[in-house]
């Protein structure tokens, strides 16, 4: 059986994952996976159906049976998320929700039940998958893994910039505290953490323009000979 080639890419918050991965899985024609958007989608559920976030049976059900979409854009660039048949695509995209997608990240139970999922993202003819966990977890045998990261400062301001051009109304220096305060849960939690693999190319794009780590993996991609 020929199995679908992977790319991971994990890292911390604002590192440019989702950025990479959708330029990334675009250029080569293959399927993504935006992990994070799953943690996000079920902090999101709760608040629709009332469920408390630490309440780990309940979070679990919720996982088991969310009724997500993932749909390509007409653009071929970025991805439409439904969710219970409502768009939410924007909706998921701040840090109220992305903190209680790392609380929620934190239920073994959870985790669990988002597993196979997750992998189910692998056909042909490749998936890019980001995330925190892809390289050491969900796709431990990929053929190609890189953990992206940039200082905090950095990842705060590019946030900042992303938030503010959405016309949010955002704060850098709160920006910053959330973005070490969600680092901490996802480094010291005991399952899953994020940490680069062992076979990870790690890649600071703290002083790296989108073009240029775009180029870095791409060359990886051609050493090993990834894209048929
Ligand atoms: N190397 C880079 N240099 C400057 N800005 C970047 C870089 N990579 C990503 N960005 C910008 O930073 C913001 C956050 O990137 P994103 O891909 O959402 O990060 P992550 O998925 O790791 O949280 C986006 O607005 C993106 O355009
Ligand atoms: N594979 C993953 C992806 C995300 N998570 C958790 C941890 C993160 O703080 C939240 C949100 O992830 P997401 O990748 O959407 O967040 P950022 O875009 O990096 O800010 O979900 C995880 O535990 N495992």
């Amino acid at each position: 059986m020929i199995v679908a080639p992977v790319i991971t890419i994990d890292g911390p918050s604002g590192s440019g994952k989702g950025t990479i991965a959708g330029l990334l899985a675009k250029q080569l024609g293959w399927n993504l996976l935006d992990s994070g958007a799953l943690y996000r989608l079920l902090a999101f559920a709760a608040g629709n159906h009332g469920v408390d976030l630490t309440n780990e049976e309940a979070m679990k059900l919720l996982a088991a049976h969310l009724d997500v979409q993932f749909i390509a854009a007409g653009d071929g660039h970025g991805q439409r998320i439904i969710l219970e048949g409502e768009e939410v695509t924007d909706l998921i995209r701040n840090e109220q929700v992305g903190a209680g997608a790392s609380l929620v990240a934190s239920l073994p139970a959870v985790r669990d039940a988002l597993l196979q999922r997750q992998q189910a993202f692998q056909e042909m003819p490749g998936l890019v998958a980001d995330g925190r966990d892809m390289g050491t977890v969900v796709f431990p045998d990929a053929p190609l893994k890189v953990f992206l990261t940039a200082s905090a400062e950095e990842r705060a301001r590019r946030r900042y910039l992303q938030l503010k051009a959405k016309g949010d109304d955002v704060n850098l220096a709160s920006l910053l505290d959330e973005i070490q305060a969600r680092d901490e849960r996802d480094t010291q939690r005991a399952v899953a953490p994020l940490k680069p693999a062992a076979d990870a190319i790690q890649l600071d794009s703290t002083e790296l323009s989108i073009e240029k780590v775009l180029e870095r993996i791409l060359s990886e991609v051609a050493n090993r000979d990834l894209a048929g």
